[in-house]
């Protein structure tokens, strides 16, 4: 039996954010992957849908075109076929950067299906390997109900949507998370007639209740939404549709996204065999600031772990699982500002702790409308609502919600505040330049800071709105 002092089971952003920091200690390490090498992320995951997205958004711009005083915009078309060539080609790329590094590596890459023996031993291929440590990072993939898949290729995830060299003209998307909502306004944005179902009302991963209507009302001008309703699917009157039901609705497809959530890679991998209690998803108590799982030699990274199944997550856990799993005790890491950015349009974004998870605290919320802020109306884009949430007595910023223009950008700001841990004033007193965006959100701290106790006048932070749109 082959021994080594480390092996990576996983080849995805958190297994490779785990083999940068192995690397950089020993030589004695393998790295073992199950399937397609080149990352959920760069095949089929964030590259791939923002690239459709960008293309979608182009073609989307012509309907201001008129507002602008441009004429034509309604004589353009798009070339399906081309829009998906140029994403392979891009994602292509952006696949072959993951590659470098393990190809690399040949000797100390294995292609095959993991399986943990014990918390020191992995069999691959029919061959055992032992291991001081090991990493467990395989990801997760999409939720495919048991009897879809007998649509065949009618029925699509986003494993094989970017593949498809067309769109069919009718498609439902279900499941309003952050891959649904992406793709459904995507696919619309780019000629498909999209039906949009979600079993829960909110949508995006949104939980504050008023940011949801305006994202709900402001999306379902583009395609219908229909929510609250667990869909299911039935073949067509012709074999080649697919009947979507969600309660009283009933509507005749050409295909189907699902987009149901993602269930993490945990069959067969043999975590029963590390003797540690499992919790009902299968999973093992892991420590979020150390990646260990209990107090094994083990450690677990990345989407399947399910804490925050987004990129950023992943590449921090590996390089937490990575660390540790070369030290004689594991160093414990303070994780991040919690950070989720939905690519829709308007963006939708959660920043620090969401408005369900401050529902019983003692808070005070400032908001913002987009629909008359002086730079988004200039530039047509003037639709959205922001709103934040700051402790009562402190001032201190604890979270927020928005869907907005520019939200990617409102919502790293903010984390940046959060991650400070600064109040109102605090940003208050920084300056806002005119005409931007932010001053959007400088009216939602002002609106905030009429609920909390006044700070001195002799402070800029108290300088308040002209109530013109023009000036704020
Ligand atoms: C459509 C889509 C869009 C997304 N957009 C964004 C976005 O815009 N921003 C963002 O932050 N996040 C986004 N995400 C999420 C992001 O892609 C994931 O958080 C990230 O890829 C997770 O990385 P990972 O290393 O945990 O898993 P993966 O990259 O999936 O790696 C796991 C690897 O382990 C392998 N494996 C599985 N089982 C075994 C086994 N038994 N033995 C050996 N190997 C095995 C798998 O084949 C895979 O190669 C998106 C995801 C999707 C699906
Ligand atoms: N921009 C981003 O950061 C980004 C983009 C895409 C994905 N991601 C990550 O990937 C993860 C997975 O996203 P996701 O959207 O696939 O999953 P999700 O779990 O967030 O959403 C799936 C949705 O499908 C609904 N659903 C399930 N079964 C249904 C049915 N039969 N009928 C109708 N609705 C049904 C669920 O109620 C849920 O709202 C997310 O947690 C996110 O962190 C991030």
């Amino acid at each position: 039996m082959k021994n080594v002092e480390v092996i990576i089971i996983g080849a995805g952003s958190a297994g490779l954010s785990a083999l940068r920091e192995v690397r950089k200690r020993t030589d004695s390490y393998l790295l073992i992957n199950d399937g397609a090498w080149g990352t959920t992320c760069a095949r089929v995951g964030c590259m791939p849908s923002k690239l459709l997205i960008e293309a979608a958004n182009a073609f989307h711009r012509r309907h201001h075109f008129e507002e602008f005083g441009i004429a034509g915009g309604t004589q353009l078309q798009v070339d399906l076929k081309h829009v998906l060539q140029r994403v392979r080609r891009l994602r292509d790329g952006f696949v072959a950067s993951t590659l470098k590094t393990t190809e690399a590596l040949p000797e100390r890459t294995i292609s095959g299906r993991a399986r943990l023996l014990s918390p020191n031993q992995v069999i691959v291929n029919g061959e055992k390997y032992s291991a001081q440590r090991i990493i467990v990072a395989t990801g997760s993939r999409p939720i495919v109900p048991a009897g879809w898949r007998d649509f065949g290729e009618r029925l699509l995830t986003t494993d094989s949507l970017f593949e498809q060299d067309m769109f069919p003209k009718r498609m439902a998307v279900i499941g309003m998370g952050p891959v649904g909502l992406e793709m459904a306004q995507a696919l619309s944005r780019l000629g498909v007639r999209v039906s949009g179902f979600g079993a829960h009302p909110m949508i995006g991963g949104i939980s504050d209740a008023v940011v949801n209507q305006t994202a709900v009302s402001l999306l379902s001008t583009e395609f219908p939404l229909y929510l609250g309703e667990q869909a299911d699917l039935a073949n067509g009157p012709q074999e080649e549709t697919i009947i979507v039901r969600a309660g009283d609705t009933e509507i005749e497809v050409d295909s189907v996204l699902a987009a149901l959530g993602r269930r993490p890679n945990i069959d067969d991998i043999g975590l029963e065999a590390l003797g540690v209690q499992l919790d009902e998803r299968g999973l093992p108590p892991v420590d979020p600031n150390t990646m260990q799982i209990a107090d094994l030699s083990v450690f677990l990274a990345g989407d399947m772990n399910q804490y925050l199944p987004v990129l950023h997550e992943a590449a921090d856990e590996g390089h937490i699982a990575g660390l540790n799993a070369v030290l004689n005790e594991p160093v414990c890491f303070r994780r991040r500002t919690p950070l989720t950015i939905v690519f829709s349009d308007p963006n939708i974004a959660t920043v620090g702790q969401s408005y369900q998870a401050l529902a019983a605290e003692n808070i005070q919320i400032g908001e913002v409308s987009f629909d008359n802020q002086g730079r988004a109306r200039s530039a047509q884009r003037n639709r959205g609502i922001l709103r934040v949430y700051a402790d009562t007595n402190s001032g201190q910023l604890l979270g927020a919600e928005l869907c907005t223009p520019a939200g990617e950008h409102f919502a790293h700001l903010l984390a940046l505040a959060i991650s400070q841990s600064l109040t109102v004033w605090d940003l208050l007193r920084m300056p806002f330049y005119h005409p931007v965006l932010e001053e959007g959100l400088r009216t939602a701290l002002r609106n905030l800071a009429t609920k909390l106790p006044a700070c001195s006048e002799s402070d800029l932070a108290a300088c308040e709105s002209l109530n013109s749109e023009a000036l704020d």
